[in-house]
């Protein structure tokens, strides 16, 4: 039976597709090559305390409609305002409502990096993000075979980008490392499922070894998850629903990052 992330990708790859027909990949090489060079993503993602990335998130499969964000550079703007070390956009259309174009307005609205989150399964994917400006890019271990997912982030870091590579359990992880991954998010979220199960961080984070990045994704909820994530060894959170739920986005960041830079935190505790 297909899954919730089969579904996804199908749709992804029929508007890849259109894309292609209207946009040809020497096109998009081009275009590419006319980026502003990549921010380095890693060594925001490595400063001291916990660094969040703040998500521009409309909708989502497990919760439907989120919040409207008409102007998504504006959002941004608030994150960064708020102490985001990095932004991520969602540019999957059908199911979350982005776009390239957000990618291309946010990227000229702040000065951190910026992710491009999506379902990349191509090259393809890997030039639009960079000929719009991305910064990071995310592959799904479930979502690649192993030759595709070293391809991908080869590519990806040919580019000057930074490759954040999404894990949900043990064996992903290990692929995760053999692929060469030195940024790499757990996610909460079971993909087939949608249930999110915030232990799931602190289960794999021990498999992944020192100094490469370690991100805990999905059910940052507030200041309290944070915390719980850096004792569990977290160096970033990705947060999106609460921050676009809440009402102050800048203020909200602000209280996670507040949290991630806890004095019992440097001490260990
Ligand atoms: O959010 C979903 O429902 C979802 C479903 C299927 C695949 C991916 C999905 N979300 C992408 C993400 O990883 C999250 O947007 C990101 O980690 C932030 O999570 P949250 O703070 O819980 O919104």
């Amino acid at each position: 039976m297909a899954t919730v992330l089969d579904e996804i990708i199908d749709g992804v790859r029929e508007d890849m597709e259109a894309r292609t027909a209207r946009v040809p990949l020497e096109a998009l090489k081009e275009r590419a090559s006319r980026a502003v060079p990549a921010r380095d993503a890693a060594a925001a993602l490595r400063a001291p305390g916990v660094s969040v990335i703040s998500e521009v998130k409309r909708s989502s499969p497990s919760k439907g409609a989120l919040a409207m964000i008409a102007d998504p550079a504006s959002l941004a703007a608030d994150y960064e305002a708020g102490g985001a070390s990095v932004i991520s956009v969602l540019t999957e259309r059908r199911r979350f409502g982005g776009s390239l174009e957000d990618l291309l307005a946010v990227r000229a609205a702040v000065d951190v990096p910026v992710l491009r989150k999506d379902f990349v399964v191509t090259p393809y994917q890997v030039w639009e993000a960079r000929a719009f400006g991305a910064d990071v890019v995310l592959l799904i271990v479930a979502a690649l075979d192993q030759p595709e997912l070293v391809g991908l982030r080869e590519r990806v870091e040919s580019l000057g980008m930074t490759a954040l590579v999404e894990v949900h359990d043990e064996e992903e992880t290990d692929r995760a490392l053999d692929a060469g991954a030195t940024v790499i998010g757990v996610n909460n979220r079971n993909l087939r499922t949608l249930d999110v199960d915030r232990n799931t961080f602190a289960r794999v984070a021990p498999r992944i070894p020192e100094g490469i990045v370690r991100v805990a994704e999905s059910g940052v909820r507030g200041p309290h998850d944070v915390l719980e994530f850096a004792r569990a060894g977290a160096d970033a959170v990705l947060v999106g629903e609460s921050l676009v739920t809440g009402g102050d986005p800048k203020a909200a960041v602000a209280d996670l990052v507040a949290a991630g830079a806890h004095p019992a935190l440097r001490a260990g505790s």
